[in-house]
């Protein structure tokens, strides 16, 4: 049960916990409030604090303008604001910009004095950035660079804010000076007038058209022909070019893909996570507001969260919801350590910090959108009613699959790390220095249990267990992806078609490593609350369900080499089922904490006062469909009705 520091001071019912919507109440509005739970006068119930969801991330906003809580604004309008990518081109001037560089156009753009775009991806490339074909190529004489598409395909294509609003694109080209292509890197165009918003002369820009959501944002297209600017706009962070044509190397080859790393980073608390977060108010809200069918044939119809199937629907939903929410936090706190290293060009921690990101963006943009899925699925008819707010989160968290890195692409990346670090436990210890393994991949140098100790089913809620149980897959799945590459490339098949002919097992090494390092952060996170006990058994409850959760959906990984034996999986299961009955006494207490207004949800399902009849009924009225003249009766309908007559 869900306690506070306090005493509960209200009465408690059917063993279950005292909460807003599962205790009858005079249907009088609750104040619109901001999720608390505010009960009968006089009784404030204890629950998580909403200060918990904010405990540990990081203090002060970190270099780049991290909010300390998840960017606010997206926290509350999920993205539907605008102007998104305009605060994308401030994280990469930030990150590749000079320090007078910033100093220039860091003000213009924190007074909007103009509007900018981030323009990397063209019509012919998004991942493959090698391969992106607008040109940027010096010319010492008037010491400009000239920007250019030379083909269709080098079209900008994708980038936000760029179709109607963006006055300056940071354009991602190829650079070319002293007669050599020196790849990628970051210029700033201007592409519309301040004065009328006209495009300037060689920029051909529009809209890309509809998409599947996002509807308020003009992902727009750019054409660049031989456009000129100044060779102070090219950011030089990392890289200089000199009046004479002369390159300056100051970082690495992928030193210019930082904005990426950092908006992977910040993306998790402040666009994806959010998301999921809404979906799980709204489907849990609803699922003790809606009764239907009978638990008993003698009894009243039941709330239908007290089906075990959709209990098993929704909390493993609640629980990635908390698991990365931790594992959010510590990556930014990690981050933002390593991120002032890389400013200051010690790129020692970028090889971890690249694997994390893409690992954590490609997993927790996955889960979240198919949790939201599932929390829309589990609302039934109306989850697939718009005024249920569920399918926008659906289509929304859909995108975050793409953008910022295709997710099969980043989980590759992961592999590649995974590879490495694998091998470098492999080297002899005389061979070469050795140099410790990277934290976050540590479990690979530890010694390996053959076999689970599980005896009983209680023995699967220690996370020492459930922790060493992913350890040993991960570690396996590594190994064995390892020695297929070993084994093609020994049998002559060269390195670039080895890796493709074994990125299958890849990704399912990196998704089983990406697993255990959410449950490895759940269970460290756990530790930070041994002062708050009470707080500390119920989010438990969560963390060991989602270790739980993942052995049961991938047993097959855990049964492979015998670790667990079938038996074991039983105990597994029978431990799984025994949390779900334990979390439906706090399943609405761990949603309110997440503190979303209804404003924010935004949901006529998961308003806090649970009047979701009222609500539908009252919203369906304001359908344009519904205020507006049946513009197809005069045209069509009546005529058709009224056609028998011409027949008689
Ligand atoms: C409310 C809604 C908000 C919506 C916001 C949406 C905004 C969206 C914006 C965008 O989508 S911007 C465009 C995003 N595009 C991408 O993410 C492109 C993805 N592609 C890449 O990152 C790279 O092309 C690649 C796939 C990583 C391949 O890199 P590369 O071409 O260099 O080849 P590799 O051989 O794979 O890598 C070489 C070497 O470099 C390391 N590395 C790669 N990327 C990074 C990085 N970002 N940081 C640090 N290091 C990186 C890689 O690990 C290899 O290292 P070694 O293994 O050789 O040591
Ligand atoms: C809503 C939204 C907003 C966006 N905003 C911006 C923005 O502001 N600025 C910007 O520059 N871009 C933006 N983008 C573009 C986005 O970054 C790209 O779409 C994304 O990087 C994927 O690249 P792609 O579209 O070329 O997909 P592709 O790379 O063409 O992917 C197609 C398929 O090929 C597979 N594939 C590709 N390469 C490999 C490989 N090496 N190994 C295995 N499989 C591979 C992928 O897994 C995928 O299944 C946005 C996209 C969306 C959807």
């Amino acid at each position: 049960m869900l306690t506070g520091a306090h005493s509960w001071g209200s009465p408690t019912r059917e063993g279950s916990t005292w909460d807003h919507l599962e205790t009858p109440q005079p249907h009088e509005p609750f104040p619109p409030t901001k999720g608390r739970l505010v009960g009968k006068p006089g009784c404030q119930v204890p629950f998580i604090s909403c200060t918990l969801l904010r405990q540990g991330v990081p203090g002060p906003p970190s270099p780049i303008g991290h909010s300390t809580i998840a960017s606010l604004p997206n926290r509350a309008l999920s993205g539907d604001v605008a102007l998104n990518i305009h605060r994308v081109f401030l994280k990469a001037l930030r990150s590749l910009g000079s320090e007078e560089q910033i100093a220039k156009w860091d003000p213009l753009c924190k007074n909007i004095q103009i509007i900018a775009t981030y323009a990397q991806t063209e019509l012919g490339h998004g991942t493959y950035l090698q391969g992106l074909e607008t040109e940027a190529t010096y010319d010492a004489a008037t010491q400009e660079f000239v920007i250019h598409s030379p083909t269709l395909t080098a079209t900008k294509w994708w980038p936000g804010d760029l179709g109607r609003s963006a006055t300056h694109a940071l354009v991602q080209a190829q650079l070319v000076c002293s007669g050599a292509r020196r790849g990628m890197h970051a210029f700033i165009v201007p592409i519309r007038s301040l004065r009328d918003h006209t495009p300037l002369p060689g920029i051909i820009v529009g809209d890309i058209g509809p998409k599947m959501d996002f509807d308020q944002m003009d992902n727009g297209f750019l054409q660049l022909n031989y456009v000129r600017v100044p060779r102070e706009n090219m950011l030089s962070r990392f890289a200089q070019v000199l009046p004479d044509g002369t390159y300056i190397k100051l970082g690495t080859a992928q030193s210019n893909y930082l904005p990426m790393v950092v908006v992977r980073v910040e993306l998790l608390l402040g666009e994806v996570l959010p998301t999921l977060q809404k979906a799980c108010v709204i489907a849990t809200r609803y699922s003790v507001i809606r009764r239907q069918s009978q638990l008993r044939p003698s009894d009243p119809e039941a709330k239908v969260l007290d089906y075990q199937t959709q209990q098993q629907k929704l909390f493993p939903q609640l629980a990635i919801s908390y698991a990365f929410h931790f594992l959010a936090v510590s990556l930014l706190e990690f981050f933002q350590h390593a991120y002032t290293a890389i400013l200051n060009r010690d790129f020692s921690l970028l090889p971890e910090l690249h694997a994390l990101s893409t690992g954590m963006k490609a997993m927790m943009s996955e889960f979240c959108t198919q949790g939201a899925e599932m929390c829309r699925r589990a609302c039934g008819g109306h989850g697939y009613s718009k005024l249920s707010g569920l399918p926008s989160l659906v289509t929304k968290l859909s995108a975050s699959c793409t953008y910022e890195g295709e997710n099969t692409v980043l989980y590759l990346q992961v592999a590649r790390f995974l590879v490495k670090s694998y091998l470098q436990t492999q080297m002899s210890p005389g061979s070469t220095p050795q140099r410790s393994l990277p934290p976050s991949v540590a479990y690979l140098a530890t010694p390996d249990l053959a076999r689970c100790p599980a005896q009983r089913a209680a023995d699967f809620l220690c996370p020492e267990l459930y922790t060493t149980a992913w350890a040993h897959v991960a570690a396996r799945l590594i190994k064995d992806s390892v020695h297929h590459l070993q084994t093609l490339t020994q049998s002559g098949a060269d390195q670039h078609e080895a890796w493709n002919q074994t990125t299958v097992i890849h990704l399912q090494a990196a998704k089983a490593h990406c697993y255990y390092v959410t449950v490895k952060g759940f269970t460290e996170a756990l530790e930070k609350l041994e002062n708050e006990s009470a707080i500390q058994q119920v989010l438990k409850r969560l963390c060991d369900l989602h270790a739980i959760h993942g052995i049961l959906t991938n047993s097959g990984d855990f049964l492979h080499d015998a670790f667990l034996s079938g038996a074991q999986v039983d105990m597994a299961r029978t431990a799984y089922l025994d949390l779900l009955c334990l979390i439906r006494k706090d399943a609405i207490l761990l949603t309110d904490a997440f503190d979303f207004t209804d404003e924010c949800l935004n949901s006529a399902l998961g308003c806090y006062d649970g009047n979701v009849y009222e609500r539908l009924f009252q919203w369906a009225q304001k359908s344009p469909t519904n205020t507006q003249e049946n513009p197809a009766y005069e045209e069509y309908i009546r005529p058709l009705l009224q056609s028998w007559r011409s027949k008689l």
